[in-house]
């Protein structure tokens, strides 16, 4: 990032720009023609044998009702502006989020993301504000001030310019410490975020084994050290822009003091007089609110290099992979296979193992020895080191990712639901699923009883993960949401390890009908599930070490 992300992201809205660079631009005109008309109502008004100054003070009061008028306007275009952009942004981030593999996403907290995605984007929202609008038109106003100032007095306009350098210099010593400050800030808060997402998620075990406490104090420890970094920030930006006003006003006096000069000379009048000082008041507020936009600009600085970085990392691969699948045979193979998580030994060290269509075939063997391994790198979670993954003798690489995904029905270990009805969670695996098809799932998977004991039947809600649910009246949601697309291929990871024997016997004696015409991948370790298998497989420590014919 970045700029040239926000700029892309800003590009839909080039007409609400257009407008308000025309609206900050005419405010700009307004503000610099109240000095010029506050001059001739004083010139009015101090020559007391002169017109009425009635005239003067309406076409003055005229142009401040516009100005105040144009402030408005912009303002609302450019808050609304703002918003869209953001509103294009956390659609982007999250859409990125959805598409980055995910070792990426195991590289960091959740909360980390959470909280990048979510929060800090508002805060660029202030950035957007300010400096969409607000610079431009400021330093427009300045610019005029100083430009007017010169036609009036150009030897004083002239020493305008010159407090420039102690301002810059001011703001960049403060910058500095301001952007490093915020980029602590924010990694502070993502800290806190995180901490609050795990404790809500681990609330149970948190419970059972009497850590509130402990929970507790890392929480406080961490929403502490976000305290303490704010208030430094807000140290420095509270001290910044009295400073810079400070500045600013006693230029004014200077300029008060100086311009004596003229006016006992008799180059100025007083009434021009008058214009110079409400020029120089014009001049103080960009001045003094410079720094706000500075402190503003450095945070999100920091935002912007944390999201840059997070888009910068390549989506999965595969999407755009040259050959289209419609249905497959089911034909699997893995030819040599090798695949070592990051920063760890390798999991697979050269598995060859053939299944052919419409085979079921039971992968079994200790905890860890790569059986989920396996199965990732056949959805395509992640590439293999060595050899490759073939479906109907095709590289799995080669294929269209959504299309070679389509081909599997897959049953995580712990099986990863919605927020919402039962019937939406069976859904979920086919697009435009009717209520009759979601049925015949549920009773493929041998839940459509369980469903019906439910509260409200299919439109009982589970709660987040299923936590309203058994553990194995959500495994039977997770297979039924498998099977309701068809799949060519179906995988089991310990899909029925929290099933009772009861529902696990009904399975297994129904499962014909769920496991017909399709290439079976069971990972289990049941004795009722691997006498479903046509063939079991053993996997001890990445590599293959018993296969036999199920009796
Ligand atoms: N995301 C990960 N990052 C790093 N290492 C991992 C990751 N997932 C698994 N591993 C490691 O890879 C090895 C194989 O794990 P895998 O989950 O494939 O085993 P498994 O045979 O499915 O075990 P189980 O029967 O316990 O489910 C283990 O040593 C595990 O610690």
């Amino acid at each position: 990032m970045t700029l040239a992300h926000l700029l892309d992201l800003a590009r839909p809205h080039r007409a609400a720009l257009l407008l308000m660079v025309l609206l900050g631009t005419a405010e700009t005109g307004a503000l610099l023609a109240l000095p010029a008309l506050g001059g001739r109502l004083a010139g009015h008004v101090l020559d007391a044998a002169g017109a009425s100054p009635l005239p003067a003070a309406l076409l003055l009061g005229l142009a401040l009702a516009g100005a105040a008028a144009l402030r408005a306007l912009s303002a609302v275009v450019s808050g609304r502006t703002a918003a869209a952009i953001l509103a294009g942004l956390r659609t982007r981030v999250h859409d990125h989020l959805q598409s980055l593999p995910l070792a990426v996403h195991q590289r960091h907290a959740q909360g980390d993301l959470l909280a990048l995605a979510t929060f800090e984007i508002a805060r660029l929202g202030d950035f957007l504000a300010v400096t969409l609008v607000g610079l431009p038109a400021q330093l427009l106003t300045a610019l005029g001030a100083v430009v007017l100032m010169a036609r009036i007095d150009p030897g004083l306009a002239l020493a305008v310019p010159l407090a420039v350098p102690v301002f810059f210099l001011a703001l960049r010593v403060a910058g500095r410490r301001l952007r490093a400050l915020a980029q602590r800030t924010q990694e502070a808060e993502a800290d806190l975020v995180a901490a609050a997402a795990e404790d809500l998620a681990l609330l149970p075990a948190i419970r059972s084994f009497v850590r509130e406490d402990a929970a507790s104090a890392r929480f406080a420890r961490r929403a502490e050290r976000v305290r303490e970094l704010e208030a430094r920030e807000n140290d420095i930006q509270a001290t910044l822009s009295p400073l810079t006003g400070l500045v600013a006003g006693l230029g004014a006096v200077a300029l008060l003091a100086l311009s004596g000069r003229g006016l006992r000379a008799g180059t100025t009048s007083p009434a021009e007089m008058v214009s110079l000082f409400l020029y120089a008041a014009l001049l103080t507020r960009p001045v003094a609110d410079l720094a706000l936009v500075y402190g503003r600009v450095q945070a999100a600085r920091g935002i912007l290099a944390r999201l840059g970085a997070l888009l910068d990392e390549a989506p999965e691969p595969g999407h755009d992979a040259p050959l289209r699948m419609a249905r497959a045979q089911g034909d699997i193979a893995f030819e040599d296979l090798r695949f070592a998580h990051p920063d760890r030994e390798e999991a697979l060290r050269g598995v060859a193992l053939s299944v052919r269509a419409g085979e079921t075939l039971a992968l079994t063997g200790p905890n860890g020895a790569g059986k989920s391994t396996m199965i990732a790198l056949l959805l395509r979670f992640m590439d293999p080191s060595g050899g490759a993954v073939r479906l109907d003798g095709t590289d799995i690489r080669d294929i269209r990712l959504a299309d070679l995904r389509r081909q599997i029905g897959w049953v995580p270990q712990c099986p990863l639901l919605l927020d919402a009805s039962v019937r939406d969670n069976i859904a979920f695996g086919l697009e435009g699923a009717t209520d009759a098809q979601v049925e015949r799932a549920a009773r493929l998977a041998q839940a459509h009883d369980m469903i019906l004991s439910l509260p409200q039947g299919y439109a009982t809600r589970i709660g987040e993960n299923g936590v309203r649910l058994s553990g194995g009246q959500g495994q039977r949601i997770a297979l039924a949401r498998a099977l309701i697309a068809d799949p060519p291929v179906l995988v089991l990871d310990e899909a029925t390890s929290m099933f009772d024997l009861d529902a696990e016997a009904a399975f297994v004696a129904a499962a014909a009908a769920a496991l017909r015409d399709r290439t079976v991948i069971l990972v289990t370790h049941r004795p009722a599930m691997l006498a479903l298998a046509d063939r079991i497989v053993t996997l001890e420590d990445g590599r293959i070490v018993a296969q036999r014919a199920a009796a």
